[in-house]
């Protein structure tokens, strides 16, 4: 489904600031697959999600979906393929319109040939019986304006947005980092149920490493721009905090880290 193929990206390429931000990372996604992403700060997490998403356009190698190259293609139109949820509940949806105005937008980025103008009355039905799944009564809310909406319920909605038009691929940043712990566990529980519910190819990046052990069926460790180490099937299930804390601690046991820099 996803194919990242030597991707190099250097930041700041020939000063001081230099940066290899990506260093020749390959990783191939099967569909359905669900996988957590951890790594210290600076490894190169949201490098690499920015390079799927088309944010950014790496100085070597190639990304496919579903064995397209996604190279030439801009960020605008990956959308089509593509979900994406941010760790500021602010950043996926527009404040000043209402709910059912912003479900219409992330609708139309999917089915452009039908869209017409305003919400029919069959969408609003499809738009309600969406938000019921979220279990926050927002589907009785409509035309409540988003920036009304607590942080909690706007990253739900954003959520929603990013899932319900079913994408190739689900980009999860760290969503449920803003959050108080009660709203985190909703979303990730959410998150959980959506994914599920859509088979949705996913990558999501957590500095929280029991969410990295309990979700997905495959998990990865990236440092200096590439992976480390990975774990899938029956290795990722018998995973616990502590074996994946020994992991990291042998692999930067010659760097002045800590095993808390994952946490952070
Ligand atoms: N636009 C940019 N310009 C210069 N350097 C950048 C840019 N974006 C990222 N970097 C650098 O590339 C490296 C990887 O950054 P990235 O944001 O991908 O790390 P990360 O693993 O997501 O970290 P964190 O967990 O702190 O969010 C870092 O050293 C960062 O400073």
């Amino acid at each position: 489904m996803l194919q990242l193929n030597q991707i190099y990206k250097v930041f700041n390429e020939g000063s001081v600031d230099e940066k290899i931000a990506l260093n020749s990372l390959n990783l191939s996604l099967n569909e359905g697959d669900f996988v957590t992403v951890i790594g210290s700060n600076g490894a190169g997490k949201s490098t690499l999600l920015n390079v799927i998403a088309g944010r950014i356009t790496p100085d070597d190698g190639d990304v496919l979906i579903k064995e397209k190259s996604m190279i030439d293609v801009q960020e605008y139109k990956r959308s089509r393929y593509i979900g994406r949820v941010f760790q500021d509940p602010m950043a996926g949806t527009s404040p000043t319109l209402t709910i059912e105005e912003n479900l219409a937008i992330a609708y139309s980025r999917v089915h452009k040939r039908t869209l017409k103008p305003g919400v029919t009355s069959k969408r609003r039905l499809y738009f309600k019986e969406q938000l019921e799944m979220l279990g926050l009564g927002l589907e009785n809310r409509l035309s409540a304006k988003v920036g009304l909406l607590s942080g909690g319920e706007r990253q739900a909605l954003s959520l929603l947005m990013a899932t319900f038009t079913k994408p190739d691929i689900l980009l999860l940043d760290e969503h449920t980092a803003a959050l108080d712990p009660s709203r985190a566990e909703l979303i990730t529980n959410l998150t959980k149920k959506l994914v599920e519910k859509g088979n949705l190819t996913t990558l999501m990046i957590t500095h929280n490493m029991q969410q990295a052990v309990d979700l997905g069926n495959r998990l990865i460790m990236m440092d200096s721009g590439n992976i480390v180490f990975q774990a899938e099937g029956k290795q990722k299930e018998g995973l616990t905090v502590s074996s994946l804390l020994e992991e990291f601690s042998k692999i930067k046991s010659d760097s002045s880290l800590s095993d808390k820099a994952l946490l952070i």
